[in-house]
């Protein structure tokens, strides 16, 4: 009984999952930022491998900034949805959501700067 639970709910989270995958490859597909943001999350991590810094605080930052983005286009699509015609209250959604996404990419252009910065001056002897 309880086995048939487990294999169920492991099902359940495979299709949720691809689900999820399907979200991700939509966004990566449609939003230039988000491919934008991707690209800087890949080389900030790259960098904190080359710099030999801890790179967790500097991927946390750049997973919120993606996770922001993602939440922005689902904003977006349903504000899109249910406000076709131009409304003071589709503007203040779609514009607090992309307000969202720009202070998580301040947050994360802070985090690179504390850490990811000093050693690379250092590395370049500066
Ligand atoms: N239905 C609407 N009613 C009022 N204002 C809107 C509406 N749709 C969009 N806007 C305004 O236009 C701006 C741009 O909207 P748009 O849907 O093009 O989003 P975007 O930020 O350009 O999205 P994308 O990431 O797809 O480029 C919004 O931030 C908002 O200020």
């Amino acid at each position: 009984m309880r086995s048939d639970g487990s294999a169920l709910n492991l099902r359940r989270w495979w299709r949720s999952a691809g689900f999820a995958w399907a979200g991700l490859a939509f966004a990566f597909r449609t939003q230039a930022n988000f491919r934008i943001e991707l690209v800087c999350a890949a080389l900030a991590g790259l960098a904190a491998l080359w710099l030999n810094v801890p790179g967790a605080p500097v991927l946390l930052a750049c997973a919120l900034v993606l996770a922001l983005e993602l939440m922005n286009t689902a904003v977006e699509a349903v504000v899109d949805l249910v406000s076709p015609d131009v409304h003071p209250l589709a503007k203040v959604a779609k514009d607090a959501s992309a307000a969202a996404v720009l202070l998580a990419c301040l947050g994360a252009l802070l985090v690179a700067g504390v850490t990811l910065l000093p050693a690379l001056l250092a590395r370049l002897g500066l």
